[in-house]
């Protein structure tokens, strides 16, 4: 494979790695791929999942709940995916997250999201608790980021389809931590995906790095004093990844980088941002120096097909200017005390264009409740089939028929492309309520009072996954004694929700959308 790789790249390595490393570098192009899931600790705990897991999994040692799986395995093609019990992801890809260090009940913002690797990693890490902002510029990516957060069973994330310059308005000072996983000459992808090296021509190395000079700089606007975030890319050229740094650090003199230490990793290369890569001089020291302390995943020396992750940590200094700050989680944590009956329901007005797959574009100023939206099919659902009450962590907030129960703590999103305000609850249509896909996603067996279980052994589940009505006894719905079987039903492979089902008579009428079906 190593004889299709651009030639102006090879030339480039070989100047930057010497010879020895780099014919290390160049063999890592003939030897198999590696493959990597990441398990998602929102749903499963880890231990139980290696019981459970049909796969011959190994440990990927730079993150938690990364494993390596082998050749020929096939998760993607497994009902335990569809219960979004873990994501596909190249194993280096997992270190930015992992770095970044995310605790429960923290601000955070993935400012390049789609289509949602590293969100879904974060979301688990935050445990249900806190703020998590996603965003990418791109329409069409954006669908596949809101469709990973959904299988994930996400209930804290709002998706925007925004350029950041607008974000910074409205989420300024706010974040604890962002990341943010640049666009980039992708070199890091020639093994996974040939088709990056007929790109890399196109997307040149220049272009990517205007790019990610100015999502730093608007990262930086949006980040709280003492707060962290992670740059990362998957490719090799020093123009885009520790110039990037050295760059951003003169122009920042509030950032420091947080030294990564993991043995696998190397250190970054202060050396290649000087001549003749860059202008000689054109950093300080204390940016060249800092830079030692960023990591590049390389090929040759880990199981992993190459990455570059900076750790920068602003100073904490006092800001009035900060929307949000850690007295302001703490309200928001009191509010999710609020039962979801007694929550803050508002309405908003949708500007623009919206199109039938829930898709919202321009959000505009919260409204008083509009007398068209009732809540009460809503409020008579949940009565019925839940235990708990799961919205009631988040603010209720209905755009036009659509409810949304979105995260506490969130500023309001004027005037900025929203996707999703928060997790989408359903649709209130003349009088009736409908129960999201996403709803049934973000619920835990023990939430619904009524159940269909299916073993994974149990023939029916891959056929319900594949949209198939089912043959269901009335003994097989779970539900409290005094409770009828007819109605909407949580349905769940093992104990893992998978997807609606309405039961009547001896038939389970399928709700599993189209869109997802096992084919
Ligand atoms: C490396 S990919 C992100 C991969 C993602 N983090 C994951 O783990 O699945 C970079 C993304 O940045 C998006 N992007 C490019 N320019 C952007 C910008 N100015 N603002 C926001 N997103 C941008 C692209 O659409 C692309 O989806």
């Amino acid at each position: 494979m190593n004889n299709k790789l651009p030639a102006a790249f090879t030339e480039k390595m070989s100047d930057l790695l010497g010879r020895d490393e780099f014919e290390l570098f160049m063999d890592s192009y003939d030897q198999p791929r590696v493959y990597g899931l990441r398990v998602n600790s929102g749903k499963i705990g880890i231990n139980e999942f290696l019981v459970k897991s049909p796969f011959t999994l190994s440990p990927v040692p730079w993150a938690s709940e990364g494993f390596y799986y082998e050749e020929g395995e096939r998760p993607g093609k497994h009902p335990y995916y569809h219960a979004g019990l873990y994501y596909i992801q190249e194993p280096s890809a997992m270190a930015p997250v992992e770095l970044l260090n995310v605790q429960p009940g923290e601000k955070v913002l993935d400012l390049c999201a789609a289509p949602g690797g590293k969100s879904t990693q974060i979301a688990a890490k935050l445990q249900g608790e806190g703020v998590l902002v996603v965003n990418d510029n791109h329409s069409d990516r954006v669908k596949a980021l809101v469709k990973n957060l959904e299988l994930f069973g996400v209930r804290n994330a709002a998706v925007l389809n925004d350029k950041p310059e607008r974000m910074m308005a409205v989420f300024q000072g706010y974040f604890d931590k962002i990341l943010i996983d640049a666009p980039c000459s992708g070199e890091g992808m020639f093994r996974k995906e040939e088709d990056m090296m007929s790109q890399w021509q196109r997307h040149s190395v220049t272009e990517c790095s205007v790019m990610q000079r100015e999502l730093l700089g608007q990262a930086a606007h949006m980040l709280a004093p003492g707060g962290t975030m992670a740059y990362s890319t998957c490719t090799f050229s020093p123009e885009e990844n520790e110039a990037q740094i050295a760059e951003f650090l003169d122009k920042h003199p509030d950032f420091e980088v947080a030294r990564v230490r993991q043995k696998e990793f190397e250190a970054g290369r202060p050396d290649w941002v000087r001549a003749p890569w860059c202008i000689e001089g054109a950093y300080s020291e204390r940016a060249l120096e800092a830079v030692s302390g960023t990591a590049r995943l390389w090929p040759h020396r880990l199981k992993g097909e190459g990455h570059f992750v900076a750790v920068l940590q602003r100073n904490a200094v006092n800001d009035s200017g900060r929307v949000g700050d850690r007295d302001a989680a703490r309200a928001g944590g009191k509010d999710a005390d609020q039962r979801m009956m007694d929550a803050d329901i508002v309405s908003a007005s949708v500007e623009g264009k919206r199109s039938g797959r829930e898709a919202l574009r321009r959000v505009g100023r919260a409204e008083a409740p509009r007398a068209a939206v009732s809540l009460e099919p809503l409020q008579a659902f949940a009565g019925e089939l839940l235990r708990s009450e799961p919205f009631a962590a988040g603010r209720l907030v209905c755009y036009g028929d659509h409810a949304y129960a979105s995260p506490a703590g969130l500023p309001e999103l004027h005037g900025l492309k929203v996707v999703r305000p928060g997790w989408y609850i359903g649709a209130l249509h003349r009088g009736r309520f409908e129960p999201s896909h996403a709803l049934a996603m973000g619920l835990r067996l023990g939430e619904a009072k009524r159940a269909l279980r299916l073993a994974l052994s149990d023939g029916r589940a891959l056929r319900y996954l594949k949209g198939e009505t089912l043959e269901v006894a009335e003994s097989e719905i779970l539900r409290d004694s005094d409770q009828a079987a007819k109605g909407y039903c949580l349905v769940c492979i093992d104990d893992h929700p998978v997807g609606w089902g309405k039961w009547h008579d001896g038939m389970l009428k399928n709700e599993y959308p189209p869109g997802w079906r096992w084919t």
